[in-house]
């Protein structure tokens, strides 16, 4: 009896309706606030999967940059995002006085400790509170404090050098340099950070997964970034974050429990001290006890415990990845050149002999910035390879604004991307995809070759641009003058084969292998 109820709307009319529903939302897309007249691919001006599809075969840099090539300096990346690669845009996006506020895409990289949503100095959309952490926080990232620094990065760079040397050029055994800079990238913050190396160099170990899961997390980072409500129906789903906080089960981030196990072993270290009469929070010999200095002085309240561990949970995140790819890049494109690794050899030997520099198995921070070319080769491998490639996004404000001579409307997310960018021809030269250290070597008396290099530095958004600059640039630089040269005397490295390195972007720019034969240099 009941076959001829009428349960539901047939299915050609629901076909119809859905139909027609979908047509209404992508016009819409399409139309968004009159963005249609920028080019780009097609799909990009209907819906923001195109984005994340393009992000999740892990080449945007080289999608992007083939558009912008093709359609000029501004390209529509999603019904809401435009791309743009002039570098008049740098100014105005990433400058300090404008605040254009960071997109949705950052806070899907805020982590999680049992249930609470780490509210980080790279996610916060917040800028008044960004500003009052980044205050907080500065001076133990300052470069004076990062030289202070320095001689906890030269206990792990020498241990570097004598693991590579036992565990590869005495055995002939190929080296995961990817791998292995990244233990040292890892061990060297948290030196810095605890002042204890955790142990990834001396027990030649991934501690606690840690490298492991930075490598997964980004897979879910990078593509649902793009379409960020996918993070509130995963990760930071409310019934999830509920169960966590009640202790029913524990989604906090791999990142977040890492920080908060060398955190409590650190504060213990300090408490046995202090009861044994030695205060170590006022001999300012780390960032946490910057940290913990920073929070005594603070009448407000405002820094606090958790503020601390969302802090150093940052570090576990931006800080070793970052640093290790830079790293590899430099050695990579300096094996592909052998002209430029001739006279960087050169350079460190003449400057050897003739006394400029200290003959030590660690270069110093300042003899390392006596070496122009050296100086040279990480400028440049910061242009050709600038570590993070997706678009750095921003928000424009309600009122819209003008960006490279265009008014752009209220809430577009507007951004460059540092692969793009970094390659103009009339700022960097007509050889842009040539690794060539050269360019940044000028005569310090002629004006157009000053005017030239300043060009090119207000160009390079490798450290990002503006308020929301890289915090850690100065540690990450330290690590790169110093390990650079030092593994170049002590090693003859060899690229295993004559093809070029296979990248994958997801967010940052890695490559899918490098691996090395390592040899002692006969000197
Ligand atoms: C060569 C190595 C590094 C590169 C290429 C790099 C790159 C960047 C870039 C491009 C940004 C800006 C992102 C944006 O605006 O969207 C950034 C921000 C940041 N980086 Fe780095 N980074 C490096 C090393 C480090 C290190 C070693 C640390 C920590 C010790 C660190 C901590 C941070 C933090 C906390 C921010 C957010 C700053 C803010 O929003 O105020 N980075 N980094």
């Amino acid at each position: 009896m009941f076959a001829h109820v009428p349960l539901s709307p047939s299915l050609p009319w629901v076909a119809l309706v859905l139909g027609l529903a979908t047509t209404v939302w992508l016009t819409r897309n399409y139309f968004h606030n009159g963005l249609n007249k920028y080019p780009g691919a097609r799909l990009a001006s209907l819906t923001d999967w195109w984005r994340f599809y393009v992000v999740w075969t892990r080449k945007a840099h080289f999608r992007y940059l083939d558009l912008h090539n093709q359609y000029g300096d501004v390209v529509r990346l999603g019904p809401n995002a435009l791309s743009f690669s002039n570098p008049r845009a740098i100014k105005e996006i990433y400058s300090m006085s404008k605040k254009l506020t960071k997109s949705d895409f950052y806070p899907v990289q805020m982590q999680v400790s049992r249930g609470e949503v780490l509210q980080s100095l790279f996610g916060t959309q917040d800028e008044e509170y960004h500003g009052r952490l980044r205050r907080f926080v500065s001076n133990a990232f300052s470069m004076s404090s990062i030289v202070r620094y320095e001689p906890r990065v030269n206990e792990t760079a020498k241990l570097f050098i004598d693991k590579t040397e036992e565990l590869f050029a005495t055995t002939g055994k190929r080296c995961d340099m990817k791998l292995w800079l990244q233990f040292f990238a890892f061990d060297v913050i948290t030196e810095v950070t605890y002042s204890r190396r955790v142990g990834f160099v001396d027990r030649v170990e991934d501690v606690d997964g840690i490298v492991e899961w930075l490598d997964k997390i980004f897979q879910y980072m990078a593509p649902v970034g793009q379409m960020p409500f996918i993070d509130k129906l995963l990760v930071k789903n409310p019934v999830l974050k509920w169960l966590s906080k009640h202790g029913y089960i524990d989604n906090s981030s791999g990142t977040a429990r890492f920080s908060k196990a060398r955190m409590s072993e650190r504060l213990q270290e300090i408490a046995d001290r202090r009861a044994a009469g030695v205060d170590e929070v006022y001999q300012r010999n780390d960032i946490l006890t910057m940290f913990l200095e920073s929070k005594d002085k603070d009448k407000t309240g405002f820094f606090d415990d958790r503020l601390i561990l969302t802090m150093t949970t940052s570090i576990a995140l931006a800080g070793s990845d970052t640093t290790a790819i830079s790293l590899c890049a430099t050695l990579y494109h300096l094996l592909r050149n052998p002209r430029c690794y001739g006279k960087l050899m050169k350079e460190l030997s003449d400057a050897i002999e003739s006394g400029l520099i200290a003959d030590t198995e660690i270069l110093s921070w300042a003899d390392s910035q006596k070496l122009p070319y050296l100086d040279a080769c990480i400028k440049e491998t910061f242009r050709i390879h600038p570590a993070i490639s997706l678009n750095l996004e921003r928000v424009t404000p309600p009122e819209g604004m003008y960006i490279d001579g265009r008014f752009i409307p209220g809430g577009t997310i507007v951004s460059c991307n540092p692969w793009v960018v970094h390659r103009r021809k009339e700022v960097f030269g007509e050889d842009v995809e040539v690794y060539r250290p050269e360019r940044w070597l000028v005569d310090p008396t002629s004006l157009s070759d000053l005017e030239r290099l300043n060009e090119m530095k207000a160009t390079m958004l490798h450290f990002g641009g503006g308020s929301r600059t890289c915090l850690g640039k100065h540690i990450a630089i330290l690590e790169m003058y110093k390990l650079i040269p030092s593994l170049l005397r002590k090693f003859d490295l060899r690229l295993t084969t004559d093809e070029e390195w296979d990248l994958e972007n997801l967010w940052f720019v890695k490559p899918r292998k490098f691996e090395l034969d390592i040899q002692l240099r006969n000197k």
